[in-house]
């Protein structure tokens, strides 16, 4: 029998310790669709630190959250067992230990069932995310909601960090390089060449500009064109939205989307393959009202209903 969260009629929402929309624990159901994990890791950032906290302000900003979503048309915590499987604790003077970490746990639970929608940390853990989820469903389908291409190829002389995991993620075979698209990209670049390269990799880009020029519905049914119905794995970087809807991260640029054209755009996904998901680089620290990790928490309450409709389908 599918367990749902603590009913917030009867225990105040702001009792007790947090989960994620107050869904429970692992260890507390016996059989899992969605997991909603925590990765507290921030050792690969390239400027401001503390996305480490972000799987603990995630769950916090998570207390309101109510159980049908009007817009999707769905109940997820009926529609399948949502759990939250807590924090991948890995460790943070060692970027190569702590993708290891990630890959191997995040591998146990997509082998128990769970589809996964993992919550960061920084932009470093996309990869091994795509290394458990490619090894069981093949190279995916991945639409990439950030300000930031991710397809660097170092910094400081090191392959493993928040600017570099889709680059990598394509040299190990882990994309089907005819369906990959950025969201959201804007803002200053090192050079010219850096499109080039990223274009060479196989990525499509939807600017911020196109979300606004071009309007959503086109921008969406170029999305669903280009997925089709592979197997596909979102990674949304909380960056992607502007300033003023998510200060609280690492690496800010100015122009971005707003959290209802993300959201909506989110939801424009509804039918496709979506088989996991992140949502990441929350960093309390510089956030404002819990301004962006209520985003982060809606945007991940958006990629749990999308799972739980593709549920036993
Ligand atoms: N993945 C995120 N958030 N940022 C990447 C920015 C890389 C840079 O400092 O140029
Ligand atoms: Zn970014
Ligand atoms: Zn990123």
């Amino acid at each position: 029998m599918i367990q749902g969260p603590v009913d917030s009629s009867r225990v105040p929402r702001f009792a007790g310790p947090a989960t994620f929309a107050r869904l429970p624990r692992l260890d507390q159901v016996s059989t899992v669709d969605v997991a909603v994990v925590g990765v507290p890791f921030d050792s690969g950032v390239s400027y401001r630190p503390g996305a480490r906290f972000g799987p603990a302000a995630v769950r916090e900003a998570s207390r309101l959250l109510r159980p049908y979503h009007p817009a999707l048309d769905v109940s997820p915590f009926e529609r399948a067992q949502v759990v939250d499987a807590g924090d991948i604790a890995c460790n943070p003077m060692d970027i190569g230990e702590a993708i290891g970490t990630v890959q191997r746990e995040a591998g146990e639970l997509l082998d128990n069932g769970a589809r996964l929608i993992t919550v960061g940390g920084d932009h470093t853990i996309a990869l091994p995310l795509l290394r458990a989820v490619a090894q069981r469903h093949g190279p995916v389908a991945l639409l990439h909601f950030d300000a930031h291409l991710d397809t660097w190829d170092s910094y400081f002389g090191s392959a493993y960090t928040h600017g570099t995991p889709f680059r990598r993620a394509v040299e190990e075979g882990l994309l089907d390089t005819s369906a990959l698209c950025h969201v959201g990209i804007r803002g200053p670049l090192y050079s010219r060449g850096d499109l080039a390269e990223d274009l060479a990799l196989g990525f499509g880009i939807v600017t911020a500009s196109d979300v606004l020029r071009k309007g959503l519905d086109e921008v969406i049914g170029g999305l669903r064109q280009r997925i089709g119905d592979r197997p596909l794995y979102v990674s949304v970087d909380i960056d992607v939205l502007d300033p003023a809807h998510a200060p609280g991260t690492g690496t800010p640029e100015a122009g971005g989307l707003t959290s209802r054209e993300l959201l909506e755009i989110l939801r424009g996904l509804a039918g496709t393959n979506l088989v996991s998901a992140d949502v990441v680089e929350v960093a309390p620290a510089y956030d404002h009202a819990e301004i962006t990790s209520i985003a982060a928490s809606h945007v991940a309450y958006d990629l749990v209903s999308l799972l739980a409709m593709g549920t036993g389908s």
